[in-house]
């Protein structure tokens, strides 16, 4: 059997909005209340498959370099995707969502796949980020949004796949496929519906 082909996708998105807990949600279903460090691992692989075909998920997080400014052109370097996030919580993560588009126009190749996701989504009664104003927003970039949780795990696994889904939409010349994850052995459509927090 032929090695799946990769699709590199990038977490980005404002310190603390929650990038780890995602990527450790999503690849090994697990989540830390602390902060969680990832300068030992910089990516975690998934395999996914979309019409048949496997696909490796490489999943790399930032470790932090924003808080620095120090994410660079090399980052983006083959990305296919990146998962823009804030924190449902921090308006302030929500409005520099625009500076994180600026970095990927500026760095990232032509036509890189997006999804915008909002974080943190179980803090119901700490939430600030109206959620219609940032679908508005991501309707009108042409990119999917959801708001998420690595807590719970609502929408996780949607948004990654949402991401999977645009990536072969965008490079393989795919359309509409239907997702199976051989990890929840479910299977979904891209317009499939989409949990509530
Ligand atoms: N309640 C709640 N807390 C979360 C969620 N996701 C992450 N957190 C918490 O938010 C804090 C920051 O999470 P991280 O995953 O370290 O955030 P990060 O964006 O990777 O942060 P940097 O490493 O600074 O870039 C931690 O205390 C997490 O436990 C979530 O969905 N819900």
């Amino acid at each position: 059997m032929s090695d799946p082909d990769v699709f590199k996708i990038l977490l980005i998105g404002d310190s603390a909005v929650g990038k780890t807990s995602l990527l450790l949600r999503f690849a090994d279903n697990s989540f830390q209340e602390t902060s969680v460090n990832m300068t030992s691992v910089d990516y975690k692989n998934k395999n996914i498959v979309i019409d048949g075909r496997t696909f490796n998920l490489q999943i790399w997080d930032t470790a932090g370099q924003e808080r620095f400014r120090t994410i660079t052109s090399s980052f983006y370097r083959g990305a296919h995707g990146v998962l823009v996030c804030y924190d449902v919580t921090d308006q302030l993560t929500y409005n520099n969502v625009r500076l994180w588009m600026q970095e990927i126009q500026r760095y990232a190749v032509l036509g890189v796949s997006r999804v915008l996701v909002g974080n943190k989504c179980d803090l119901e009664d700490r939430k600030l980020v109206n959620t219609s104003i940032a679908r508005e927003y991501a309707d009108s970039l042409g990119i999917p949004f959801m708001e998420a949780s690595a807590a719970t795990g609502v929408n996780v696994e949607e948004a990654f796949m949402a991401m999977a889904n645009e990536i072969y939409r965008n490079h393989m010349g795919g359309s509409k496929p239907s997702v199976v994850n051989p990890g929840s052995g479910g299977t979904s459509n891209t317009g499939g519906k989409k949990k509530f927090c």
